[in-house]
């Protein structure tokens, strides 16, 4: 992210909470990789969340979208208890995710995959068919449309009818999140969504997350390694190790504290480090 800072320019200081967090519990066996872990993301904000691997960021996003149950604690979603309801029903109520793995449907072509993105916005068709095909057939036309025009935001015209599995990763990335911004989310959540990326690729992602989110006012919390891509689009950061948070606040300052650098490099590395840039 050298050559083009891409700070994000909304302030979501005074906005509203639209997913927050409280003493979020989560056990695998004799495992606590979730700590109590508390976390607001603001109506329009891009909050990362990050921490060196192991540290339960993706358990957390899990929790949030309903694959795992937490043991304790509350998730709300613009003021509504969604504590462990069921993915599907997380999704309906506007919260579209990626994943650090993709999940794209190989064979089928970038523009259906796209299109699979809208399905919370579909009504069972299945009747609408059979008795009124002409409705279902609008219906179509419409989500069609939305697709469209996300294929041309996120510039993928040229391999649109292509099947996803022979496009390069970095498009594959793209066409992932092109699918979950048409669910037209309230909160989208990505996780590392610039993982096995160029330099270029990266700062292609940025760009689109940081449109989204200034253009069509997306609330966006993601996970991500790359600390350039972190401190330029972020808004706030939320720290976590072995479970719980250890900073939070403002990118660069979060990323920076003591208790993160000793996280991420060990104890003696930090103070090596500390000792260096005081020096
Ligand atoms: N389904 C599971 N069963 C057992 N243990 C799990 C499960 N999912 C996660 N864990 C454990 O919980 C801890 C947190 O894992 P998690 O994947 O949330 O970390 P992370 O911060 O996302 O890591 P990474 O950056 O490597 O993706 C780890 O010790 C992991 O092994």
């Amino acid at each position: 992210m050298n050559e083009v800072q891409y700070r994000h320019a909304a302030s979501a200081a005074g906005a509203p909470v639209a997913l927050s967090c409280t003493g979020i519990e989560r056990v695998f066996g004799g495992l606590r990789a979730l700590k109590g872990v508390s976390l607001d993301v603001r109506q329009g904000e891009i909050l990362g969340l990050v921490g060196p691997n192991g540290s339960g960021k993706t358990t957390m996003v899990n929790v949030i979208t309903g694959f795992y149950p937490p043991n304790a604690g509350k998730v709300t979603l613009f003021g509504e208890d969604i504590t462990a309801l069921k993915p599907h029903r997380v999704a309906a109520r506007g919260v579209a995710r990626t994943f650090q793995n993709l999940a794209l449907f190989k064979g089928m072509s970038v523009l259906d995959n796209i299109l699979i993105g809208r399905h919370t916005h579909m009504k069972p068709s299945a009747l609408g068919a059979l008795f009124y095909w002409w409705w279902a057939e609008r219906e179509e036309l419409a989500h069609r449309r939305v697709v469209e025009e996300m294929i041309e935001f996120m510039q993928l015209q040229d391999i649109r009818d292509e099947p996803v599995e022979v496009i390069p990763l970095g498009l594959q990335k793209r066409v992932e999140l092109a699918r979950a911004l048409v669910a037209e989310p309230r909160l989208l959540i990505l996780d590392e969504p610039m993982a096995g990326m160029n330099q270029e690729e990266k700062e292609y992602i940025a760009r689109f997350i940081l449109d989204a989110s200034e253009a069509r006012g997306v609330t966006t919390l993601i996970i991500e390694h790359h600390m350039d891509v972190v401190t330029s689009i972020c808004d706030r950061v939320v720290v976590l190790s072995y479970g719980e948070v250890i900073s939070e606040g403002e990118p660069q300052a979060a990323i920076s504290h003591p208790s993160v650098v000793s996280a991420y490099l060990g104890e003696r590395a930090a103070k090596r480090h500390q000792a260096g840039s005081t020096a």
